[in-house]
């Protein structure tokens, strides 16, 4: 049953996404199961199957149906005369978050605040080669341009694990609430194990890790699973030196990690930007830390930064009020140990509110792009994402 409307608006989402992603992890499941995965490729490198278009439906249909007022976007570009099966819609919620408290600078979210980022099957170029778990569903919801909660649904999770064992988990994280759904564990002591893209590595991400010192290099496929690398303690750090992820690949992972002390940020250790209006391209890279972020932004190299600028902020961020500071969350709460490097951070996170909400749906000047996914916008901006 869907979530009483008393319930803030940010809580009530996160509650909805849980069933729905799981619903999404389970058509992801009988696809492959049925063998027939109607491969696409979108660009070069770049896949998308049946898998891919069928989750991102019933995500979208079934949050949409839920939140009608709410903006969301996803990575697949769909064709919206298809029909949908009604069948696969999903509107139950997930009572264990609403026993919740919500954290007080999420209490007045209102729909035209929050933005919410679907990539229904990160991992798809694992999918079709048989890397199971590699592959999530992300849904990832943005407060004020700024990741807050997200949901990481992991459809194969435990499928080496024999028959009896229960298939599939779910992870999710509010930012002053808490991370759930897996176990923490420490990156090992003495090591500084780093992990990045198997199916999209070049020259500049190899260099830019190997800047890092690794002692070793864990190649992985999905935004979401490498986030689940670190926050389980196999790795340290994540590190993308390209502009190849988009918005829907990063913003529930980052929500997950930051809820429980980690971060999420461009190359620079800049925060990435989730309004409606932003570049969908995550243009300054990915750099994503349990512990000591600072020591891995100033060991990349300055001409790989160069190339690889910030995202733009876009035209709402820049009518901000004076910036504000939420509650900063300890990672040291949580049994994780500093990777073998001298420096820890300090650094608070600085949250930002707009005088005027309504701006952040402006549409932006931005150049085009072939590679918007899909909107699902009630404010009606069309948003021009730069490419
Ligand atoms: N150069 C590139 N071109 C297209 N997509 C890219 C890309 N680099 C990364 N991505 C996308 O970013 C996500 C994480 O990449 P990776 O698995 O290589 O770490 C994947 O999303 P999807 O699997 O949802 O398409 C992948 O397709």
């Amino acid at each position: 049953m869907a979530a009483s409307t008393n319930i803030p608006l940010i809580m009530r989402i996160v509650s909805a996404s849980i069933p729905v992603s799981t619903r999404a992890g389970r058509i992801i499941r009988d696809i492959l199961k049925k063998g027939e995965l109607g491969i696409v490729e979108k660009a070069k490198n770049d896949l998308q199957t049946e898998a891919d278009r069928s989750a991102q439906r019933c995500i979208v249909a079934s949050l949409h149906k839920q939140f009608p007022n709410v903006a969301i976007f996803g990575e697949e570009q769909l064709d919206p005369s298809e029909k949908f099966d009604p069948n696969f819609l999903e509107t139950s919620s997930c009572d264990e978050v609403l026993t919740k408290k919500c954290p007080e600078f999420l209490t007045d979210a209102k729909d035209e605040d929050v933005v919410i980022w679907v990539d229904p099957l990160d991992g798809t170029s694992e999918y079709t080669q048989g890397l199971l778990d590699h592959v999530t569903v992300l849904v990832g919801i943005a407060f004020k341009g700024r990741a807050v909660a997200g949901v990481i649904y992991q459809p194969y999770y435990n499928y080496k694990a024999g028959p009896d064992s229960v298939l599939g988990r779910c992870i999710w994280g509010i930012i002053g609430v808490g991370s759930y759904g897996f176990s923490r564990q420490k990156a090992p002591k003495g090591q500084n194990i780093i992990t990045t893209s198997r199916a999209h590595s070049d020259r500049i991400v190899t260099e830019s890790v190997e800047a890092c010192k690794p002692t070793s290099i864990i190649r992985a496929g999905g935004a979401g699973h490498k986030v689940l690398l670190i926050i389980e303690g196999k790795a340290h750090a994540y590190i993308f030196a390209s502009r190849g992820t988009k918005k829907w690949d990063t913003c529930a992972p980052e929500a997950v990690l930051h809820a429980l002390g980690g971060k999420l940020t461009d190359l620079h250790g800049n925060a990435m930007l989730y309004s409606a209006d932003v570049q969908r391209k995550n243009s300054g890279g990915i750099l994503a830390t349990v512990d000591n972020h600072s020591w891995y932004t100033e060991k990349i190299p300055e001409h790989v930064k160069e190339t690889l600028p910030s995202d733009p902020v876009p035209d709402f961020m820049k009518k901000l009020e004076k910036p504000l500071v939420i509650p900063e969350i300890k990672s040291s709460s949580s049994p994780v140990n500093s990777p073998p490097l001298e420096s820890q951070d300090s650094q608070s996170e600085q949250w930002f509110m707009t005088k005027d909400v309504k701006a952040m749906f402006a549409p932006n000047s931005n150049s085009s792009n072939s590679d918007n996914g899909s909107e699902i916008s009630p404010k009606k901006p069309k948003p021009n994402p730069e490419s």
